[in-house]
């Protein structure tokens, strides 16, 4: 049986197509103007920044898009075999220059007028334009409409034009002007609106302007990049690394990789080459300085993606240990920028140890989920999800929805085996998580991407940061723990002003999240079912204070306050972090998370040493519209 490939987007169950725009009270009649003027703006609070014409928010929103007709994004071509990737780690070899010339030749270069005057570029910037920003801390350098209000260097600019960023996101038109500044940030921005390159941007941007550490062929025994970006798994560092060099393609600006479970002998080949900035895994890294290969005293920028993740429990000490102890120039003497979209008071706390007199912004609801995803919750008992996501998926490929869907299992034992019920039933299912070699995992995620197998069932290894364009359809097989969690896996949908569907299945285990989803999707304009609601309320009584959640009820059972990870300075008021402190990550299971869900796939814990040495394979980030051939079988 053939299918055809409609290209719609959505999901099974075709429930929502259009979400309502929300439009804030002060906006409501008012004609559509400039947005910016007439939207944007800082807070009553941030009153350091107070220029004419960025009138006050009030009581924030976002346009809530929804739309449908969104541009393509017209990226490069799909990923493709494994050694490419070793082909772009040599900069210095024709074949690198090359290749991004190959993949910007695919992404048609814009002419000058498209890039200047917007057009997008294939983003739907409608979908972020009345977004709520806030930002804190002394003297915050205003925001930019365009790059080029900036001096980013020629090159760079040049290849902003090639990625087609017409213009910035939201994140991008706060934090760069900060960054630049050389201030340092603590910034939260939703998933899939652009905090890569605005931490990219301002770092290779200063190197440019301050000159290169490394000229090609050097060599160095002892690799001292200028600037280290830091993030929690492998994938997501593959990603960054790849990304960067679309942003540093031809400026001379040398980038390099390292990341657990790949050879390091290549990777120190790649280093002792020269390295203005290095992308790594925390372990990884920590194994290099250890073997006196890499050296920290360069550094000049330092940015931590998934900042909160990076700060919890499992990583802290490893963090805490190569920002502090290794060598690395103090607060003042470097910039640190940390991103999320998440990020509790808690965690802001433990990181304010690594900045000095840093700004604090927000942009959107922090800690919320963007309304261009659609959330459906439905009850199913254990014991009828299998049955259940069956009639889902088959119901998604009857509909002609064939976009990639990713599954989320609780651990990597539950991956495997709903792959493998998959794959039996006929679906062209793939798994990933921690127990899969380096090669397995770079293999599912790359056959995930060419839509030869269109289905990803993943442990939270696969929750964060990872941008796979058409990804329209996120399900919760089990739903995680922390509601912060979920904001991330649900993100790797309804990325870059896309729409997208989240489908999650509520059991009897997950009362403790009933409260939090329901505040989460009060505020994103989503549709509760009455009985989570009830569900919400029992479990209030039941679940009050402490744990994970403490900050959903004040810590006592107290007042609700989802998506309220303003700036912690702001709301600190002498012992007043309820539950904070020593034992209150009670509610986060330690035993199990990162032993059984798949974060042994992070490149920190020691389990990881017993991955080394499986190296190869490679992907290719920047892919078109992806045709799910695998939903064929
Ligand atoms: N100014 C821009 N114009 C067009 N596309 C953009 C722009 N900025 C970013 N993008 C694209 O938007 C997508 C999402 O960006 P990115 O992965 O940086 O999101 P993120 O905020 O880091 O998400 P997450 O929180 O999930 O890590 C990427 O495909 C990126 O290329």
């Amino acid at each position: 049986m053939s299918w055809d490939f409609t290209g719609g987007r959505g999901g099974a169950g075709g429930g929502r197509a259009r979400l309502p725009s929300y439009v804030p009270p002060h906006l409501r009649n008012a004609p559509v103007a400039n947005p910016y003027n007439a939207a944007y703006g800082y807070s009553p609070y941030s009153a350091v920044y107070n220029a004419p014409g960025y009138g006050q928010y009030g009581g924030g929103g976002y346009v809530l898009g929804g739309q449908q007709d969104f541009a393509p994004r017209g990226r490069g071509r799909r990923g493709r075999g494994g050694q490419r990737r070793n082909e772009y780690e040599s900069s210095s070899s024709p074949s690198f220059a090359d290749a991004i010339a190959e993949k910007f030749d695919e992404l048609e270069v814009l002419g000058e007028e498209e890039a200047a005057g917007g057009g997008g570029g294939g983003i739907n910037f409608e979908a972020y334009d009345d977004i709520p920003v806030k930002a804190t801390g002394s003297e915050v350098p205003p925001p930019v409409e365009r790059f080029d209000e900036i001096d980013l260097g020629e090159g760079l600019m040049q290849n902003i034009r090639r990625c087609k960023y017409s213009k910035p996101t939201p994140v991008q038109k706060h934090a760069i002007p900060i960054a630049v500044a050389g201030r340092d940030l603590m910034a939260c921005a939703q998933t899939g609106s652009g905090k890569t390159a605005a931490f990219c941007f301002p770092i290779i941007s200063t190197i440019l302007k301050n000159g290169l550490n490394s000229g090609p062929g050097g060599t160095r025994t002892v690799a001292q990049p200028s600037a280290l970006i830091l993030s929690p798994t492998r994938e997501l560092s593959c990603q960054i690394h790849e990304e960067a060099k679309k942003f540093a393609f031809k400026t001379g600006v040398r980038i390099v990789v390292a990341y657990g479970g790949a050879s390091i002998q290549q990777q120190l080949y790649n280093l002792e080459k020269g390295v203005d900035i290095l992308v790594a895994t925390p372990g990884r890294l920590a194994d290099m300085i250890d073997r006196g290969r890499v050296s920290l005293k360069m550094i000049k920028h330092l940015a931590l993606d998934e900042a909160d993740r990076m700060l919890d429990m499992g990583f802290e000490p490893q963090i805490r240990k190569i920002v502090q102890q290794m060598g690395m120039p103090p607060p003042g003497q470097r910039q640190t920028m940390l991103f999320s979209a998440t990020f509790p008071d808690e965690i802001q706390r433990l990181a304010s140890d690594f900045l000095k007199d840093y700004i604090f912004l927000s942009v959107g609801r922090v800690g919320s989920s963007t309304g261009l995803i659609s959330q459906k919750i439905e009850l199913v008992q254990d014991m009828d999800k299998r049955s259940h996501i069956m009639k889902l998926l088959h119901g998604q490929k009857a509909n002609g929805k064939r976009d990639l869907t990713l599954v989320f299992t609780e651990t990597k034992k539950g991956a495997d085996a709903l792959e493998y019920y998959l794959s039996m039933s006929g679906l062209p299912a793939i798994a990933i998580h921690g127990d899969k070699v380096q090669m397995e995992r770079e293999r599912a995620l790359r056959s995930f991407k060419a839509g030869v197998t269109p289905i990803l069932v993943a442990t939270d290894v696969a929750s964060r940061g990872l941008d796979i364009p058409n990804v329209s359809h996120v399900i919760n097989f089990d739903l995680p723990k922390d509601i912060d969690d979920y904001v991330h896996r649900i993100g790797r949908t309804g990325r870059a002003g896309k729409s997208g569907l989240a489908t999650a299945f509520f059991s009897d285990q997950n009362m403790s999240l009933a409260k939090p989803l329901v505040e989460l999707m009060k505020e994103s304009n989503q549709e509760v079912p009455p009985w989570l609601n009830e569900y919400a309320k029992n479990s209030s009584n039941i679940y009050s204070g402490g744990g994970r959640y403490r900050r959903y009820g004040g810590g006592g059972g107290g007042g609700s306050r989802h998506g309220g990870y303003d700036d912690y300075r702001n709301d600190y008021s002498g012992g007043g972090y309820g539950g904070y402190g020593g034992a209150s990550y009670g509610g986060y299971d330690s035993g199990s998370y990162y032993g059984d869900n798949g974060y042994g796939g992070y490149a920190a814990p020691p389990a990881w040493s017993g991955l080394g040495g499986g190296g190869g394979g490679g992907y290719e980030l920047g892919t078109e519209a992806v045709v799910a051939s695998g939903w064929d079988m």
